[in-house]
This record gives structure tokens, C-alpha cells and sequence, in this order.
């Protein structure tokens, strides 16, 4: 297999959905007739690649093609204000890229706001969904046990307005359970993502000023969803709280719920290689 690179596989579509018209771009990795969408999550800097680099190879080479969207607002995609729910904005263009694809049904990993995405995708057009992994997200609203904003959430909004080294670090050092493996060349890269582009940062605000409730509850239609589902927690996620995933256990009918321990909000980065196989087990069996 010819290495994948971030630059090899960097793409662009031009997304047609009602009066929604987006540049998006996107990395498309390996060939097969299934297909996992990976969807990220929506801190300052993120995008598919740099949320699921550890993720996309043994997917590859198990004989999945697949795609990293980066949602309007996230590294090479357009740039948006959006003042309604983020979540079904997400889901809309994404369907907006499967036409142009000719994909009919894909598989979705959404971590974070990209699991909020996938429920919404799921919701609207239940027909193109495979199977659904959802790791420390899947819907908005309030935890019966963890004050909100979380910890987390507050340090991401703070870095939103104050991009500086010192505030990426803070929140850095609360994705995960165990900071020693964040590497200076990490937080740079991350860095150099959020710094080049402004316009997301500055839209990312100017968003929460006029809609904070970005990630709508979607609790009360979880039992709508028909796809299989493997929703995947760590322990100590401090920024979309454990319960969160029972909640969606509750809901979601044909669903299972794996809880790492030591384990924060980027459980497909800490414990990648567990994290693989119990994906590759659940989009292969
Ligand atoms: O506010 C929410 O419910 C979602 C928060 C969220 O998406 C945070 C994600 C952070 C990352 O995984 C990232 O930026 O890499």
C-alpha cells in the first residue's frame, strides 16, 4: 500500500444543498465498496486528519475507503456563521458531498460534535446509514451529574477568543487522561491549524453569540434510529461527560456502549489500537 498523506488524499467538493453552497474539502483514503465517513470534532484547529490520523490506515487496509470530512468552519472547508443547529448543518453537507460521491450508504465515526453530526445525519436521512460509531458526543444538552459548560468546553470557547500557545496547552491537557504523550510539534501543528484561519475562530464566536446552543438534544428521537450503533466513551472525558453515552445507550435501540477507562475525549488517539480493532470488529461482523 502506497503511504497515505494528508496532501495525497486532499480534495475538494463544491457541496449543493437547497440554498447551502460550500467549498468542502476533504481527504479520500483507499478503495472499497464500504464506506466510513469520519467526522471530527469542533475545537480550534481541529479537522479529519488531525482528530483520526491514527485511525485511518487499518481501515484501509482492511478494505474500507475512507473519508474525512472537515466540516464548514474547520481547516481547508469554507468558513460559515451558523445560527442554527451545527449539528444538522454538519449532517446536510455531508449529504451534500455523498451525492456528488455516488455514495449511497456509508458507514459514520463522528467524535465529538462529528458523533452530534451523525445522529442528525442519521435522523434525517436514516436510509444512507450503515452502521454509527459515536465517541464522546452524539447529542447536546444538559448531564444530570457534571455542571455545564464542562471544564473542557469552557477552555475550547476560551481559546475560540484568545488563540494563544498558553490557552491551546490548557486545553489540550484536558483532552486527554494522561498529557505526557502531547508533543510540542502536536501543539504547533495544532497551532498553525487555528492561526490559519482567523475567519473560523472569529465565526466560531460571532456563532455561539447568536445561537449557544450550537448541539441540539437530540434525546427524545434517539429511538428513531434504526442503524446499529457502537458508542464509545473514556471515563474521564471532561468535556462531553460519560452519561452523555448513556444516554444514548437508553435511547438508541440496536446500541452497545464501551467505556475506557484512563481514558479522556480522544479515546481514538489514547487507546488507538483497541480502538481500532473493536471498530474494524463492529463494521465487519
Ligand atoms: O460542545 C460539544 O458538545 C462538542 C464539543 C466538541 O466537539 C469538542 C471536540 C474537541 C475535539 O475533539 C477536537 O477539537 O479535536
Amino acid at each position: 500500500m502506497t503511504a497515505l498523506t494528508e496532501a495525497s488524499t486532499s480534495r475538494f467538493a463544491r457541496i449543493r444543498e437547497g440554498e447551502l453552497e460550500l467549498n468542502i474539502h476533504y481527504n479520500d483514503c483507499g478503495q472499497g465498496t464500504e464506506t466510513v465517513v469520519m467526522l471530527h470534532g469542533s475545537g480550534p484547529g481541529a479537522s479529519g486528519w488531525a482528530n483520526f490520523n491514527r485511525n485511518i490506515e487499518p481501515l484501509v487496509v482492511a478494505g474500507f475507503r475512507v473519508i474525512l470530512l472537515d466540516c464548514p468552519g474547520w481547516s481547508k472547508s469554507d468558513s460559515i456563521v451558523c445560527e442554527g443547529s451545527r449539528s444538522d448543518l454538519n449532517a446536510r453537507v455531508l449529504k451534500g458531498l455523498m451525492d456528488p460521491l455516488d455514495l449511497d450508504r456509508v458507514h459514520i465515526l463522528g467524535n465529538s460534535m462529528g458523533g452530534h453530526s451523525a445522529v442528525a445525519f442519521a435522523l434525517s436521512w436514516p436510509e444512507r446509514v450503515g452502521r454509527l460509531v459515536l465517541m464522546g458526543g452524539g447529542t447536546g444538552g444538559a448531564s444530570p451529574f457534571v455542571p455545564m459548560p464542562t471544564e473542557g468546553i469552557k477552555l475550547l470557547q476560551g481559546l475560540y477568543r484568545e488563540p494563544t500557545i498558553d490557552n491551546l496547552k490548557k486545553m489540550m491537557n484536558v483532552f486527554v487522561f494522561d498529557p505526557s504523550d502531547l508533543t510540542e510539534e502536536l501543539f504547533q501543528a495544532r497551532l498553525d491549524n487555528m492561526l490559519a484561519r482567523r475567519d473560523h475562530l472569529d465565526n466560531f464566536v460571532k456563532s455561539l453569540a447568536i445561537n449557544p446552543k450550537q448541539f441540539p438534544d437530540f434525546s427524545p428521537r434517539l429511538a428513531e434510529i434504526k442503524a446499529e450503533t457502537l458508542v464509545i466513551w473514556g471515563r474521564n472525558d471532561r468535556f462531553v461527560p460519560m452519561d452523555t453515552g448513556l444516554r444514548l445507550v437508553a435511547g438508541i435501540p440496536n446500541s452497545e456502549l464501551h467505556v475506557f477507562n484512563n481514558c479522556g475525549h480522544w479515546a481514538q488517539w489514547e487507546h488507538a489500537d483497541k480502538f481500532n480493532r473493536m471498530v474494524l470488529d463492529f463494521l465487519s461482523h
